[in-house]
């Protein structure tokens, strides 16, 4: 299940893409939307009280946030999504509200953090899309919030390439796979 990337962040990156793209191009509709019902179905389970969730709006080769991000609100969480600025740092704005903006910190308000990634790695080590953006914004979270990658089945590895400010994650979540709790060594 554990997969070997290549040891390079930009090779790693590359691989992952090239796949991103040719299952994207491959994949029919109704698998991609019974992957967001699995994604949403595992991760409702861990959002007990009324939380407030930070996740994000996927892209097309990404796993399918939707049925997730529509089954938070349905629950009554308060859900945040990321807006990219210039120098690619996070600021954050209200799921139901693209023009507002809510700062920076506000991923400092949520329970639970959902993260983009191109792969995860065993100990929880995360490979993303190279801006950085997430690395800056993991250092504002409350101390006790707990982060939870989501990637594809065989995004897995058994390594990802880190550096001293990568900002491991606690769990991770595929389609196939569920919620894996991640030990961190
Ligand atoms: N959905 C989502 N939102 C996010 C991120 C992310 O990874 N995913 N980010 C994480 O930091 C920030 C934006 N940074 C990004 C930087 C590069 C690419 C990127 O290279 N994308 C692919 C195209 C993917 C597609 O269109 O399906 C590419 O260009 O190959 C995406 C996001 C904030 N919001
Ligand atoms: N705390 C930080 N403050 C400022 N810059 C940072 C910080 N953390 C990382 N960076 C910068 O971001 C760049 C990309 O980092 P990295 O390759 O780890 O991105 P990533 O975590 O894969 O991407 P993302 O979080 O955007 O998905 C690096 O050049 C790094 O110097």
């Amino acid at each position: 299940m554990w997969r070997t990337l290549p040891d390079d962040k930009a090779a790693a990156r590359r691989v992952v893409r090239a796949q991103r793209r040719a299952r994207r191009e491959a994949q029919p509709p109704s698998d991609r939307a019974a992957d967001a019902e699995r994604l949403a179905e595992a991760l409702l389970s861990r959002v007990n009280a009324p939380a407030t969730v930070a996740a994000y709006v996927s892209l097309a080769t990404e796993p399918p946030t939707e049925a997730l991000l529509e089954a938070l609100a349905a629950d009554g969480h308060r859900v945040v999504v990321p807006v990219l600025l210039p120098d690619q740092d996070l600021d954050w704005r209200p799921l139901e509200d693209e023009g507002a903006r809510l700062g920076v910190t506000a991923v400092g308000s949520a329970d639970l953090v959902i993260v983009p990634a191109l792969a995860i790695a065993r100990d929880g080590l995360r490979l993303g899309q190279g801006g950085g953006s997430y690395d800056r914004a993991l250092t504002r979270r409350r101390p006790d919030a707990r982060v939870i990658a989501c990637v594809y089945d065989d995004e897995l590895a058994e390594r990802v390439p880190a550096d001293p400010h990568d900002q491991p994650v606690d769990a991770v979540v595929t389609p196939g796979h569920g919620v894996i709790e991640l030990t961190g060594s």
